[in-house]
């Protein structure tokens, strides 16, 4: 490789992009919202704390809700867990949920998702109070989102725009592309961009040609769950990309290894700056749980919120 007659035929490579480093960012989250936790029992007396409900048993789903605990207990907060057998009724869930809804020791609630067949995702999501619904799925709190009102704003979402801005500084004006339009990551993510003043492209299933409209976006937040659908030609040159895809993939010498929804050693050529799967988008779904978290402490024990309602 250091033939120096191949060294002078190579085509000149664009310097990789800079890495954003989401992990960094995550730590540096927890470590302050630590800090406004003990502030905040200090004057009040209360610990946040946060409830993850997890029915069945979905080992990536374990593997993430297990992170979340030791994250939560990290940043000074209680965290609950309800793990229920896949068999777990309909009326069972929203009766936990009652019950967590008006438990004064719970702050955030969160079901994780997806929920196993035959329990209506929709329903619970909305069985949530909205005070307390720190995802920030419910239709209240999304509803508020599409209005422009305050309310809880989706954790990957959240982190995503963090660390857009932490990065570009103000997004106003800049052509932004979602591509995904789930209710989960696309939609609010749009929603959020196009409440920074960027104008918002939203790519989807039937979207012609996405490529083309990718190529005009300075900002790229990728969510589809179709790993390494994003392909180095679909990147503007100096362009920011946020890989929200996580998938894991087995090698051929038995380990598995987590890729994104972005083809990452091309992407790095054209891209100016890109998230990297593992170490990205996902420690700042974590660090925003707790962040949206302490917030719904705050507004229940400051504001008189809904606790008790
Ligand atoms: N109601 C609901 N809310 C969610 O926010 C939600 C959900 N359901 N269902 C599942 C997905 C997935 N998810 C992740 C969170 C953190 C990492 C994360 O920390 N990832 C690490 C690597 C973790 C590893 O090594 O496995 C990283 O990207 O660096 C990944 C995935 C939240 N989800």
């Amino acid at each position: 490789m250091t033939d120096p007659a191949s060294a002078q035929t190579a085509p000149v490579r664009n310097p990789s992009a800079r890495l954003i480093d989401g992990k960094a960012f995550a730590a540096n989250l927890t470590e302050t919202i630590a800090w406004d936790v003990r502030s905040f029992h200090a004057r009040h007396r209360v610990t946040p704390g946060l409830a993850v409900v997890l029915v069945g048993n979905d080992p990536a789903s374990e593997v993430y809700v297990r992170n979340k605990a030791v994250q939560t207990h990290r940043a000074g907060m209680r965290s609950f867990m309800h793990m229920l057998p896949a068999t777990t009724s309909q009326a069972e869930l929203l009766a936990l949920i009652a019950r967590l809804n008006v438990d004064p020791e719970i702050h955030g609630i969160l079901v994780q998702l997806p929920l196993p067949e035959g329990l209506d995702p929709v329903a619970v999501t909305n069985a949530i109070h909205p005070d307390k619904d720190v995802d920030g799925l419910g239709e209240v709190n999304a509803g508020r989102l599409a209005l422009g009102q305050p309310g809880i704003v989706p954790c990957t979402p959240l982190g995503c725009l963090m660390l857009l801005k932490s990065e570009l500084g103000d997004l106003r004006g800049l052509h932004a592309m979602v591509v995904g339009a789930s209710n989960l990551v696309g939609r609010p993510m749009a929603q959020l961009l196009l409440r920074e003043g960027c104008t918002v492209t939203i790519a989807h299933i039937d979207t012609r040609d996405p490529a083309a409209l990718a190529r005009q976006a300075d900002i790229l937040v990728v969510a589809t769950g179709c790993r390494g659908l994003v392909r180095g030609d679909w990147i503007k040159p100096g362009a920011t990309v946020i890989d929200v895809g996580i998938t894991r993939v087995a090698l051929p010498n038995g380990k598995t290894r987590l890729v994104g929804d972005v083809a990452f050693d091309e992407a790095v050529t054209r891209a100016g700056r890109i998230t990297p799967v593992p170490g990205g988008v996902g420690p700042m779904t974590i660090a925003c749980l707790l962040n949206n978290t302490l917030a719904a402490a705050r507004r229940i024990v400051d504001g008189g919120g809904a606790a008790a309602a």
